[in-house]
């Protein structure tokens, strides 16, 4: 058995990356926090959680991804652990996702394990402040299903009938902090989204979505210009629609189907220019890789 095979008997959970499809920032509260108005859906790339009993705390951390990921602590596997209250498991986390690149790779981690802890140890699932203080984006994470995310990100509302949509992520390989996004925004009461309609067809999502905003973009373009560059090669390969995901670093292009967005990604890959580059459909419901 390799690093990267978990036990038979462990209990396996995906953590699905998250897109923020739409980033509006509509305010900014006493304690810095700033409110958002968001769609939120999940993609079927992602990192893998799995979890046994044992007699102590073990965690390590393996994957194409795993460089850099904390293996203390400051982990948010094990700090969402700790706030569950438990102390003795063997956790793996098999890394796929970037860190620090916008698709809450870490918080999607703490709401998998979470969800793995209810299985393996019968814990009850964290709710309220406690969910909220892991990091703004473990309630959406948690519910792992598409959602308009408000407040600073613990007031979800799931948005039925949403359709799945082809896309093509790409990370640069520059890590950026959400904090640093965060300050280089200049205007912090931008307005909210319109409600969100029910589409005849992917191509009325993409119009509408074309419409809406990612708030943290230009100041993020600014301060890393190859965001830009991704962006415009998005552009060049057909996406309908090219935007950052949350914080950034990582875009998504949105396709008119799966075999387009396939194309576009493995012409981008053969352009090597060390890009993480994948092809997904981001999906109204918690999908699990292939
Ligand atoms: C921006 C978003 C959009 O979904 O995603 P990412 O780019 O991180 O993936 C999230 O709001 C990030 O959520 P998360 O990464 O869990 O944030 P936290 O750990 O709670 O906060 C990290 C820091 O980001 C800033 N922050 C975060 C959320 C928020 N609503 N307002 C903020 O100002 C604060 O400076 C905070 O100290
Ligand atoms: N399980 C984890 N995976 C990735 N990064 C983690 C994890 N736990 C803690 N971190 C730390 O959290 C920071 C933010 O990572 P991540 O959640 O991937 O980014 P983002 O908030 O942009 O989506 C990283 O710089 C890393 O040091």
């Amino acid at each position: 058995m390799t690093a990267a095979e978990p036990c038979a008997d462990a209990v396996q959970e995906f953590a699905p990356a998250k897109i923020n499809l739409t980033l509006h920032v509509t305010g900014q509260r006493p304690d810095g926090y700033h409110l958002l108005d968001s769609l939120v859906v999940f993609a079927d790339v992602g990192d893998r959680i799995a979890v046994r009993r044992a007699d102590r705390m073990r965690f390590k951390v393996t994957g194409p991804m795993a460089a850099g990921v904390p293996v203390d602590d400051s982990n948010l596997v094990l700090r969402a652990a700790h706030a569950a209250g438990v102390t003795r498991a063997e956790i793996t986390l098999d890394k796929h996702l970037p860190a620090a690149s916008g698709i809450g790779g870490g918080s999607s981690d703490a709401a998998a394990v979470l969800r793995a802890l209810t299985r393996s140890h019968k814990v009850r699932p964290l709710s309220g402040g406690r969910l909220l203080r892991l990091g703004a984006d473990v309630p959406v994470c948690l519910a792992a299903t598409t959602a308009r995310m408000s407040g600073i990100g613990e007031r979800l509302a799931p948005v039925a009938g949403f359709p799945s949509l082809a896309a093509v992520l790409i990370n640069p390989g520059v890590q950026v902090h959400t904090p640093d996004a965060f300050r280089a925004l200049m205007i912090k009461n931008g307005a909210a989204m319109p409600s969100i309609p029910d589409f005849a067809d992917t191509a009325a999502c993409c119009d509408w979505l074309a419409a809406q905003r990612n708030d943290l973009q230009a100041p993020v373009v600014n301060m890393v210009p190859v965001v830009g560059v991704v962006l415009d090669a998005l552009e060049n390969q057909g996406a309908v629609l090219a935007r950052m995901s949350g914080s950034g670093a990582t875009c998504f292009g949105l396709f008119d189907s799966l075999a387009t967005a396939t194309a576009a990604a493995r012409a981008l890959t053969e352009a090597r220019l060390g890009w993480w580059i994948r092809a997904t459909t981001l999906a109204p419901r918690l999908s699990r890789p292939a």
